[in-house]
């Protein structure tokens, strides 16, 4: 793909629409980490964060987790850098054995789910004992990979937008903006 101009990205923040400050994500991150430790805090469980767009989420779950548990990551994409998703591709498969552990899978954002539905089947199939999901924001539409498809945890419910801030990215920029924005016209 070819990098996109500075001059787009700046002007896609500023004409974004701010769907959640970054108050109002904080709140619904602690009350994500209030609800995963009444369900996880006797059970040590295996914390996979999914590479790259839950890096902020779980960055700031975790520090809220204060029960015994390990932290790693997976890498697995399906959209790169582009605004559609593809075929997902597993970059980094999770690298601590979690046979007959709990594995809670922390996301981004639930869009048409087919990233978490194969990661869940993933870690069913590798041997977890349960395996439960965390997302930062769903999108509420009706293109899921599975009409049944929710996470355990949801932060916060999003329209039918391409959104950017906390993790989701447009065209590989804005993971680092402060709030959840809505890109202009899409
Ligand atoms: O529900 P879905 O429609 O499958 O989309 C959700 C996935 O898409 C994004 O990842 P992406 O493929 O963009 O990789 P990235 O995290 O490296 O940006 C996001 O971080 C989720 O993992
Ligand atoms: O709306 C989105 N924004 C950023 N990344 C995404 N990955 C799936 N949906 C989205």
């Amino acid at each position: 793909m070819t990098m996109p101009e500075l001059n787009e990205i700046k002007n896609v923040f500023y004409e974004a629409d701010l769907l959640f400050t970054q108050q109002q994500v904080e709140d619904a991150i602690s009350h994500m980490a209030k609800d995963i430790t009444d369900a996880l805090s006797q059970l040590n469980p295996v914390v996979f964060s999914v590479m790259n767009g839950g890096l902020v989420i779980t960055g700031q779950l975790l520090t809220q987790l204060t029960f015994p548990l390990q932290a790693s990551y997976l890498h697995a994409t399906r959209y790169r850098n582009s605004t559609s998703g593809h075929t997902l591709e597993w970059k980094v498969p999770p690298m601590i054995d979690f046979q007959n552990r709990p594995v809670l899978i922390v996301d981004d954002i639930l869009d048409e789910g087919h990233t978490l539905a194969e990661i869940l089947e993933y870690c069913h199939e590798q041997g977890a004992s349960q395996v439960y999901s965390a997302v930062l924001i769903n999108k509420q539409h009706d293109r899921k990979a599975r009409p049944d498809l929710v996470a355990d945890f949801v932060g916060l419910q999003i329209p039918d937008r391409y959104i950017f801030g906390y993790g989701m990215d447009y065209k590989g920029y804005w993971r680092n903006a402060p709030g959840i924005y809505a890109v202009k016209g899409l």
